[in-house]
């Protein structure tokens, strides 16, 4: 399996910009789930994802938010709880994501940061875009059909930015 989408990850040691990890800069876990949120109504609405999300379960915001807390340097409750990149892995298995949707997934998430005030200095928005790109691309590779699991998965580190 081509696991693009890896890099830029750090599986030990959380990156800290001027003392603060990236969850901090967020500013905190209230804004990633307002952010999280924001995105799935987006999700919800749109032409090219909604029925996807549609069918998904309402608790996705959650396990959403749990994963960004913990890829931005938080508690890591996604790999405690929802089974980390296994639990990634069977959320996306099947569903077939083409270059269109992940492309628009991606926007979705750009315009959600806006949206719920995520900071806007560049450092911050150009990382959230390319670790959100690349993240989209590994997720895509999971969806297709034949993609087998990996033993042992990679853990759900955390971004680098
Ligand atoms: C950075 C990229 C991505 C991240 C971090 C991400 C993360 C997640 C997480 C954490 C879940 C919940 C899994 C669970 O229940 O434990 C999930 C589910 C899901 N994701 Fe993604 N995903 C990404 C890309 C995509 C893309 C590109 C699509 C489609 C265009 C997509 C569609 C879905 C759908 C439909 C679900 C199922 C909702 C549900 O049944 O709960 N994801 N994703």
């Amino acid at each position: 399996m081509d696991f693009d989408g890896v890099e830029g990850l750090r599986a030990e040691g959380v990156t800290r910009v001027d003392g603060r990890t990236m969850l901090e800069h967020a500013g905190g876990r209230q804004r990633i789930k307002e952010f999280v949120e924001c995105f799935h109504q987006a999700a919800l609405d749109d032409d090219l994802l909604g029925e996807m999300f549609y069918r998904g379960k309402p608790a996705h915001t959650a396990h959403l938010a749990a994963f960004f807390e913990e890829i931005m340097g938080g508690r890591q409750g996604y790999t405690a709880h929802h089974d980390g990149v296994a639990g990634l892995f069977q959320a996306h298995a099947g569903l077939r994501i083409t270059e269109e949707q992940r492309a628009r997934f991606v926007e979705l998430m750009m315009a959600a940061a806006v949206q719920a005030g995520l900071p806007s200095d560049e450092r911050f928005r150009s990382a959230l875009r390319a670790r959100i790109e690349q993240g989209s691309r590994f997720s895509t590779v999971l969806s297709q059909d034949g993609a087998s699991p990996l033993s042992p998965w990679p853990p759900v580190g955390t971004w680098d930015w």
